[in-house]
């Protein structure tokens, strides 16, 4: 697909300040939406965006602005295509990207289960009745309190991520399950700051020099947990499928290993998350069937060279199941040209309701979403209002040259690490997030308030 309006938030490139003379032509506004939005989304020939059958003009004034809008809709969708694709491999939905009791609940509808990694995602599961069988808990540092709490509750599988940890758990004399986090040594190609399983970093056993091995035979030794497998996780917004390719391959020689010199046929292989999106029009992410068919191809193939029997599969895709689903709406405030340059449009939100541009130098697209304009494109970058010059939300962008104050704009791709990676800098109260579905609109995770900064504040 190639982006051709700034009605579609679709345009990226270096083309001067004032746009190419293809970006002035007339186009089908809606045809250029996927899939960078969620699937009910349309533009009105008004020029005002709809999602789940209420328009943003509507949704501004009921809930404000920022905002996430969440399409339950899409969301749903995109659980269903992920178990559809993965059939009897299981969908762990990865909580860190977005988690809130409806979307713990929407998963239990869905038959997915859920992956947590700290005491909060837990807590937020259980009080949503996520059934704990169907939890996984991973981390690096999972204190005594935690793991203690999880095999309480009867947490269904423990992902171990040190000796350390071992210890810990062990010391508890539970046949709890767990799987062994490994690092494998693939480069995932993918910002570093999101890459997880090249040697020199914090997570996992190294394949290398035989730490996953050792954890491997020192849990089976001590007979006290119940070992169920290898996991690997090689990073995260990865579009390249081969780094899966040789995480699959590396994982099972382990596994096969562990057959040959311990004598144990470990029944399950997870291979992790990190399925990428659509952040711009120049995005070109792989289906989710493509994927778990390549992924189920290489665990064949490669069960069959090493004559395993197949594992149970299972993934942990966080993004690829909601980021696509939310868009966040911002109200223009400022806009400040710079002759030559850029135009700077400053909405009411920025890095505190996404860190994504400023931590990642992520790459967001904006449309203008409240009325429909004529006038020509110029090139803007949509800032937020905090005190750092690095509150970029989205660094290049095409707007109409008439956006104004009051103005809506819409961010696509905001529903993974947003949420749930936004913060109270500058004192600034986090967005709510609002699920439309049907005409419908409800606040799952309400808007923070002055008064919910101050009630930390002991005086
Ligand atoms: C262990 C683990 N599983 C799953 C995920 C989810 O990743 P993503 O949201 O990119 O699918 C992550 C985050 O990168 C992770 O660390
Ligand atoms: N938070 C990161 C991804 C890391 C996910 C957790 N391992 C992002 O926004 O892309």
């Amino acid at each position: 697909m190639s982006g051709r309006a700034h009605e579609a938030g679709a345009i990226h490139g270096d083309f001067g300040h004032r746009g190419p003379a293809w970006l002035r032509t007339p186009i089908d506004v809606n045809a250029l939406m996927q899939p960078l939005w969620p699937q009910t989304v349309h533009k009105g020939a008004d020029g005002v965006l709809q999602i789940g059958g209420l328009s943003v003009t509507e949704l501004a004034q009921r809930f404000g602005t920022p905002a996430y809008l969440f399409d339950e809709e899409d969301f749903r969708a995109r659980c269903r295509a992920f178990k559809a694709a993965f059939g009897d491999a299981e969908v762990y939905y990865a909580g860190k990207a977005f988690l809130c009791k409806a979307v713990v609940r929407i998963l239990s509808e869905e038959g997915l289960s859920l992956d947590v990694c700290s005491g909060g995602e837990l807590a937020t599961a259980l009080a949503a009745g996520m059934d704990p069988a169907r939890i996984g808990f991973h981390g690096n540092n999972k204190s005594m309190r935690e793991l203690t709490e999880a095999v309480d509750r009867g947490v269904g599988r423990i992902i171990v991520d040190s000796f350390d940890e071992i210890d810990r758990l062990s010391s508890l004399k539970k046949p709890v399950k767990v799987m062994i986090r490994v690092t494998v040594g693939v480069e995932a190609h993918t910002h570093e700051f999101i890459a997880t399983a090249h040697e020199d970093q914090k997570f996992g056993f190294a394949l290398a020099g035989g730490s996953a091995f050792e954890a491997a035979r020192r849990i089976l030794a001590e007979g006290v947990l119940d070992l169920r497998g290898f996991h690997s996780h090689i990073g995260s917004q990865i579009f390249d499928a081969s780094g899966f390719e040789v995480s699959a391959r590396r994982v099972l020689a382990l596994q096969k290993r562990v057959l040959d010199e311990l004598g144990v046929e470990l029944p399950e292989l997870d291979l992790g998350g990190g399925f990428g999106i659509a952040y711009t029009s120049q995005d070109d992410p792989s289906e989710a069937s493509d994927l778990a068919d390549r992924m189920a191809k290489i665990v064949a193939d490669e069960c069959a060279a090493l004559q395993l029997n197949l594992p149970h599969l299972s993934v942990e895709p966080g993004r690829a199941i909601v980021g696509p689903s939310t868009f966040t709406l911002y109200e223009v405030g400022t806009v400040k040209p710079l002759d030559g340059l850029r135009t700077y449009v400053s909405v009411d939100g920025g890095m505190s309701d996404n860190i994504r541009t400023a931590l990642y130098d992520a790459s967001y697209s904006a449309t203008l979403a409240s009325r429909r304009s004529q006038a020509e494109p110029i090139l803007a970058r949509v800032v937020g209002k905090h005190c750092e010059s690095g509150d970029v939300v989205v660094k290049d962008e095409f707007l109409p040259a008439d956006i104004k104050t009051g103005d809506l704009l819409a961010v696509p791709g905001t529903g993974a690490y947003c949420r749930s990676m936004a913060s109270n800098y500058n004192h600034v109260p986090r967005p709510p997030v609002v699920a439309v579905r049907d005409g419908q609109a409800r606040v799952i995770v309400r808007r923070e308030t002055e008064e919910d900064l101050l009630a930390l504040d002991m005086g």
